[in-house]
Order: C-alpha cells, then sequence, then structure tokens
C-alpha cells in the first residue's frame, strides 16, 4: 500500500499577504513550499497595497491588531475582485470596538467568505520545518476547504472548523494566559502552579468566549487549548515572555522594544477589561493580568490576590 500521502488537489493559488511581520512571512514560506505564489505588502516594502490586492486569489492578513483597522480602510477603498477570499491570521481585540479581526474584516465585506486561521504555531518551529497543526474556520464551508488544501503539508496539519468566532477568540485570549504563565515561571511556582493557572485560565476563556457567542467545544481544539499548551509552555512565545520578566522586575516599558514582533496580549488584556467591566464576566486571572501590566501590582500581588479569592466550587 502506498502511504504517501495525499492532500487535497488546488490549482496554484496567489496569495497577497498584509503584513511581512514575523507570521506573515512565515505562512508565506509554507504556501510557497505547496507551489503556490506569494506576494507581501508591507508598508516599507516596494509593492503598492494596490497591486497585491488586484491580484490576489486569497488575501491573507498577518497585521498586528494595532494595523488591521487602517490596512482594512485602505483595502476597503481599493476593493476586492469577487472572488477573492479573505483569511484573517491576527490574534487581538481593536481598541475602538472590541471587535475581533475577523469581524471587522467581516463588516467591511458581509459577502466575502472571511476565513480565521488560528493554531498552536509557534513561527520559529514552523520556520524550522517543524511539525505543527492549525484550524481554518470559516462560515463559508468550500472556503475553509480551499484554504485548507493551499496550507496542508506533510509539516503543517490543517484542520476546518464551522466556529470562526471560537477559533479566533481561542488564540486571542490564550495570549492573556500566556502572560500569566511568563509569570508563573518567572517566579518559579512549580509544576502544580503552571497546571491550575492554565486550567482555570481555559475556564475563563470559555466563559468569555461562550458569552461572546463561540461555541464551548471550540476551546477544547486545537486553536484553544492547544493554543493555550503551545503559547504558556514555551519561551518563544513573546507573550510568555512578557510575563517572565515582569517577574523578573522589568517593566513593560523596558521589556516591549527588544521583542521579536508583537506581543498582543497587552493590548488584548485592556480590551478584554474594558468590555468584562461593561458585560460583567467574571475573569479574575484576565484582571490580575491587567492590574500587572499597569504596574499597579507586583506579580507576587497578583499570585497571592489569585489563590486569596473566596473559596468556591470548581
Ligand atoms: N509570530 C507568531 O509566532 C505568530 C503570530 N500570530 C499573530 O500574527 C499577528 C502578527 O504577529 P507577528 O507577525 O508576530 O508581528 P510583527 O510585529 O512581526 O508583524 C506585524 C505586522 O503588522 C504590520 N502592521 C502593524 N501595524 C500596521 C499598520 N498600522 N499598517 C500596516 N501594517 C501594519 C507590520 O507591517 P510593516 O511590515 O509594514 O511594519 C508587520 O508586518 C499577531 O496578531 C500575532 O498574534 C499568530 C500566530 C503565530
Ligand atoms: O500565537 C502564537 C502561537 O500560536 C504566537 O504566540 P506569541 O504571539 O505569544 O509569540
Amino acid at each position: 500500500m502506498d502511504n504517501t500521502p495525499t492532500f487535497p488537489a488546488t490549482k496554484p493559488q496567489t496569495l497577497g499577504i498584509l503584513g511581512a511581520g514575523v507570521w506573515g512571512r512565515t505562512l508565506g514560506q509554507l504556501v510557497t513550499q505547496n507551489g503556490h505564489r506569494v506576494e507581501y505588502w508591507s508598508r516599507s516594502g516596494d509593492r503598492s497595497l494596490e497591486e497585491i490586492v488586484t491580484e490576489a486569489n486569497i488575501l491573507l492578513s498577518a497585521v498586528s491588531m494595532k494595523g488591521v483597522a487602517s490596512v482594512l480602510s485602505q483595502v476597503t477603498a481599493l476593493g476586492l475582485a469577487p472572488d477573492t477570499i479573505i483569511v484573517t491570521a491576527t490574534k487581538g481585540l481593536d481598541p475602538q470596538t472590541t471587535a475581533t479581526a475577523a469581524q471587522l474584516w467581516q463588516q467591511a465585506f458581509p459577502a466575502r467568505p472571511v476565513v480565521v486561521l488560528a493554531g498552536p504555531n509557534l513561527s520559529k518551529e514552523i520556520q524550522q520545518g517543524l511539525p505543527a497543526a492549525t484550524v481554518v474556520a470559516s462560515n463559508d464551508e468550500g472556503a475553509a476547504s480551499l484554504v485548507q488544501a493551499v496550507f496542508s503539508s506533510s509539516n503543517f496539519r490543517v484542520y476546518t472548523n464551522p466556529d470562526p468566532l471560537g477559533v479566533e477568540l481561542g488564540g486571542t485570549l490564550k495570549n492573556v494566559m500566556a502572560i500569566a504563565s511568563g509569570v508563573c515561571d518567572g517566579l518559579q511556582l512549580g509544576t502544580n502552579a503552571k497546571a491550575a493557572l492554565l486550567t482555570r485560565g481555559l475556564t475563563e476563556i470559555i466563559r468569555i468566549g461562550t458569552h461572546w457567542g463561540a461555541q464551548m467545544e471550540t476551546f477544547y481544539g486545537l486553536s484553544g487549548l492547544g493554543d493555550l499548551l503551545a503559547t504558556c509552555n514555551s519561551p518563544l512565545s513573546r507573550n510568555y515572555q512578557v510575563g517572565y520578566q515582569l517577574a523578573q522586575g522589568k517593566t513593560l516599558a523596558e521589556i516591549l522594544p527588544d521583542l521579536e514582533g508583537t506581543a498582543e496580549g497587552v493590548n488584548t488584556t485592556q480590551v478584554l477589561i474594558q468590555r468584562a467591566k461593561t458585560l460583567q464576566i467574571s475573569v479574575p486571572i484576565s484582571y490580575q493580568v491587567h492590574q500587572l501590566l499597569e504596574g499597579k501590582i507586583t506579580p507576587k500581588d497578583a499570585v497571592e490576590a489569585l489563590m486569596l479569592r473566596d473559596i468556591k466550587p470548581e
């Protein structure tokens, strides 16, 4: 029996990748290896956004959250070809609206398929060709299947999912818990503490996500638990690095300039607390991370505050 893996055949696609940062270039590397054409757009690049948008069958945004609204308004002004599919790989919350990136893209292009790509995807490991898996989620099954075919390879196993909000929130909210995990390891609190933190952190993510309208089961998948485990247990994670260095006594102003790329969890925490307060959702771990990022408490204060909360059933 021939064990050569067979992947869904798809004719060569042209991907326009917005945001030639760490993740954009890593994703571009994956699809180039699969025989597809990639054109990058970056503010410092030599290709115009119009050129990239015009040529793309698939327009993939790997822009960090702080830039999504600006890029989106430029793309909206240009317009898209009728059959262009939008993929968003951003893991963040918009500071102005608290919306996710996919929600902003879908609001701007209501009749067009929007696919969310998220999973346990530390870029450096993927750049080394190490095996990984991810999820592509959309309300449009055909669009998700096409993106699945474009990215699938022997090193990158891609699953589809019909809950784009749950997939995106899993990847977004885990970054808050990654900061907390970095603090946990930076204070050398041990494996028991880390296990308790991740377990309660997943509960908090599910509470927020289902309140937001996502499906509970999505958070037990690759984009939820999977990405939580990868990000919270790796010094490759920028968000983990933020927490670890805060535990060592550094300030955010000292930490952020030295990071490679963007630690989305800093902005996500700020926006999440704002939204949780309005909606009165209990987010004890996120709240302590916020207090820490604001410089209002020390890492040890945060741990003590969580341990001394009123006792309750699990
Ligand atoms: N790195 C990783 O391991 C992973 C990252 N992600 C997510 O991908 C997203 C990007 O992360 P990452 O690539 O690491 O971050 P980087 O900081 O390396 O890249 C961010 C990109 O966003 C672009 N950008 C930022 N602001 C603007 C703006 N105002 N206008 C236009 N472009 C802008 C930058 O463009 P320019 O080049 O023009 O400056 C840059 O290409 C984040 O949401 C992250 O959570 C998801 C999975 C893995
Ligand atoms: O999203 C990621 C892994 O899935 C990358 O995590 P960081 O943004 O914390 O580096």
